[in-house]
């Protein structure tokens, strides 16, 4: 079972991920992939350097991911492109990661957790979307403390995705990350327990 996990930037995905891998759960990260076809020798890594310049490759041959990050999350038309040439990759690999899976163990509970899910039109692709929700301004404290970025730097990565009160409406299932850890625990035991998976 192919479940689909998303939120906003800092909403706390990779915290809920983790819980449901702790309940025996397998998972695809999709930040993870992003960064594997990143690496020194992928042809997406090449293709970023001939878009985007060699400023952005480092001495050692490895992306400059705060210098890409900020262009791209200040540059609407700059992150398309970086998307245009990053999501074909990402998706035909996490696709083939959760049929690898279901071919080893089928049945068992799969997460992909996708920060962009809804914005790349995937809502329609799993068993359930799951949306890992937190008001705007929790968001924006937790990726500053997270990151230590400023209050604007910030803000510029929210609004380079839909807002989460809209992917609040369109979620099969909201899990509420706003209290303590064990608050979110208890909802991923329920989440679990409702469908006979624990
Ligand atoms: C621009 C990059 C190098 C910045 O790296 P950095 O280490 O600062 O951030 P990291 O990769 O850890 O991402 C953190 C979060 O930023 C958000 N984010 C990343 N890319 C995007 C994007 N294109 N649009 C909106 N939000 C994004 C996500 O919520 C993600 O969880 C990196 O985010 C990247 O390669 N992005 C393009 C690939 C992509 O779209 N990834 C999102 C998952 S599919
Ligand atoms: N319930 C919580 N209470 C307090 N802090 C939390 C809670 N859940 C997560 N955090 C913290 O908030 C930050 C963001 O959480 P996390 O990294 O899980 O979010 P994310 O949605 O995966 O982020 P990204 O979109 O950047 O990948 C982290 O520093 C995490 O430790």
């Amino acid at each position: 079972m192919n479940i689909g996990l998303t939120g906003g930037i800092a909403s706390g995905k990779s915290t809920v991920s983790q819980l449901f891998v702790q309940q025996g759960a397998l998972l695809i990260d999709a930040d993870a992939v992003a960064r594997e076809v990143m690496q020194p020798g992928h042809p997406v890594l090449a293709e970023v350097a001939k878009r985007f310049g060699s400023v952005m490759i480092r001495e050692d041959g490895t992306l400059d991911r705060a210098k890409l990050g900020s262009l791209i999350f200040n540059h609407p038309d700059e992150r398309k492109a970086l998307e245009a040439i990053t999501h074909p990759a990402i998706r035909a690999e996490m696709r083939s990661r959760a049929a690898a899976y279901d071919a080893a163990q089928p049945g068992k509970l799969v997460i992909s957790d996708i920060p962009l899910l809804y914005e790349t039109g995937q809502g329609n692709d799993f068993y359930e979307v799951l949306v890992v929700y937190v008001p705007a301004d929790i968001q924006r404290t937790r990726l500053m403390a997270r990151n230590g970025l400023t209050k604007e730097e910030a803000e510029a990565r929210l609004a380079s995705q839909w807002d989460i009160e809209r992917k609040r409406e369109l979620a099969d299932v909201v899990i509420d990350n706003r209290g303590t850890l064990a608050e979110t625990e208890r909802q991923i035991h329920q989440y679990m327990a409702d469908r006979g998976l624990s």
